[in-house]
This record gives structure tokens, C-alpha cells and sequence, in this order.
């Protein structure tokens, strides 16, 4: 699904943030991405949602050359992953419910067919009380877990959760954690940068180790 040959990242005239790195992410497969802070786990992310473009190596993502796919693509590209940013990006004019809700909107779904689909997942996810706040009100954990929602509402071909787990106390980990198991069970890839060792305990799944730019894949 997603094939990474040879890819090298600096920024700018920077150093190498990450050097030959090449995996594949294969479908309906579930994997960490760790490393000491500063490694490069987001700009990995980043590169994987297409909002960075490797300095060298190639990139396929769902059968497309990454260096190939123009501005106007993108967005139909993108449809297909879910993502959980670090700073959940959450628009502050709209309730927890709205924002969960707005990828379904912008396809132009009808609420009728959704509504209960975004309240469902809202209670999953512990915010059946806050569906009808804005997110500024929001705790630092229930604005992460919004953002979760958000990423899931459109059962994305893959998912990429940034530390979608560093806000939130250990029952809630281990549950947030059970809910991207299950989202994998269904079809959808997964792939969670953490640094969080107890939230890697818990799973038997691939890792993805960063570390002086280089990426180590242990199966
Ligand atoms: N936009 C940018 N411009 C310049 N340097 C950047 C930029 N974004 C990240 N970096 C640098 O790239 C390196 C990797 O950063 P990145 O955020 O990808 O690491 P990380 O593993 O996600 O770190 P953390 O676990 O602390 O979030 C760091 O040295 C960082 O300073």
C-alpha cells in the first residue's frame, strides 16, 4: 500500500534527518513507530500524509509515485488517511460533534446517515457527555480524543496517530490502544508513533525504530 525506497529528509540546509530509509506498510497491518525524541517520527508521518516531500528516494503511496501526484490530486489521495496530529488541530468554532462530523460533511454526506454513527463513536471514545462544547473548553485528553475520532469517522484505508496516546491517563491508553486494534481488525492500517514503552508492551506488532536517521523494522 505505501512503499518507502531510499528516502532522505533534511530541512532546508540542514542535516539529514532521515537517511535510506525504506519499509512498506501493507495492508490491514498494525505497527509502532518509536525513537528517541527528535528522531523523526513526525517528519515520517508527515511524509506518509504527503504534507512533506522527501529531499531524495522514491515514495509510493496506494500504487502512486509520490513525485508524480499534483496539488489537485492530493486532497482524493489524502481521503484515504486518517490522521492524528500532535496538536490535534481542532477548529475552534465548532462543537466536538461538528468537528468529528466535518470530514462526512465535506463529502457531502447526509447527517440523517451519519448522526448516529459520530454519537456512537463519541460515547467509544469517552465524549458522549462533550459532544455539544467547543473544543477550547475541552481538556488537553478530550481534545486528543476528539482529534481520534475525527481521524476514524471515515474508516481510512490507514490511520497515522502521532502519540495519540500522550495526554491521556493509562486505562484510557489502554482503550484508545483497543480501539485502533479494532479499527485494524475491520481493514484499516495502522501506524502509532509513540514513545509510550507501556503502550508497546501491550501489543505484539511490528516496530518501526528511528534512530540517527536510520530505520530499523523488526517484524
Ligand atoms: N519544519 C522544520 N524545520 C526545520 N527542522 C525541523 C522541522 N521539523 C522538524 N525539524 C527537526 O527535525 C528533527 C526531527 O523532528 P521530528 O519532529 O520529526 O522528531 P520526532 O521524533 O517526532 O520528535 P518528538 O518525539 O520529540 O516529537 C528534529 O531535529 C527537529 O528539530
Amino acid at each position: 500500500m505505501i512503499r518507502f525506497e531510499n528516502v532522505g529528509l533534511r530541512y532546508g540546509m540542514g542535516p539529514e534527518i532521515l537517511r535510506d530509509v525504506s519499509f512498506s506498510i501493507e495492508r490491514q497491518s498494525f505497527q509502532f513507530l518509536t525513537g528517541p525524541s527528535g528522531a523523526g517520527k513526525t517528519s515520517l508521518i508527515r511524509l506518509l500524509f504527503m504534507s512533506l516531500r522527501p529531499t531524495r528516494g522514491l515514495i509510493r503511496v496506494f500504487d502512486r509515485d509520490m513525485a508524480t501526484i499534483n496539488k489537485k490530486e492530493l486532497p482524493e489521495l489524502r481521503r484515504r488517511i486518517g490522521v492524528v496530529f500532535q496538536d490535534f488541530r481542532l477548529l475552534d468554532h465548532l462543537t466536538t460533534y461538528e468537528n468529528v462530523a466535518l470530514p462526512l460533511r465535506v463529502l457531502g454526506k447526509d447527517e440523517g446517515d451519519y448522526r448516529s454513527d459520530v454519537i456512537e463513536l463519541l460515547k467509544w471514545v469517552g465524549l458522549g457527555e462533550r459532544m455539544h462544547v467547543l473544543p477550547p473548553v475541552l481538556s488537553g485528553g478530550e481534545k486528543q480524543r476528539a482529534a481520534i475520532a475525527r481521524a476514524l469517522i471515515t474508516r481510512p484505508d490507514l490511520l497515522l496517530a502521532d502519540e495519540p496516546t500522550g495526554n491521556v491517563d493509562p486505562p484510557l491508553a489502554r482503550r484508545l490502544l483497543r480501539l485502533f486494534i479494532e479499527l485494524n481488525r475491520l481493514g484499516t492500517s495502522v501506524v502509532i508513533a509513540t514513545h509510550d514503552i507501556t503502550l508497546l508492551e501491550q501489543v505484539e506488532a511490528r516496530r518501526m525504530v528511528l534512530a540517527d536517521g536510520r530505520l530499523s523494522v523488526f517484524d
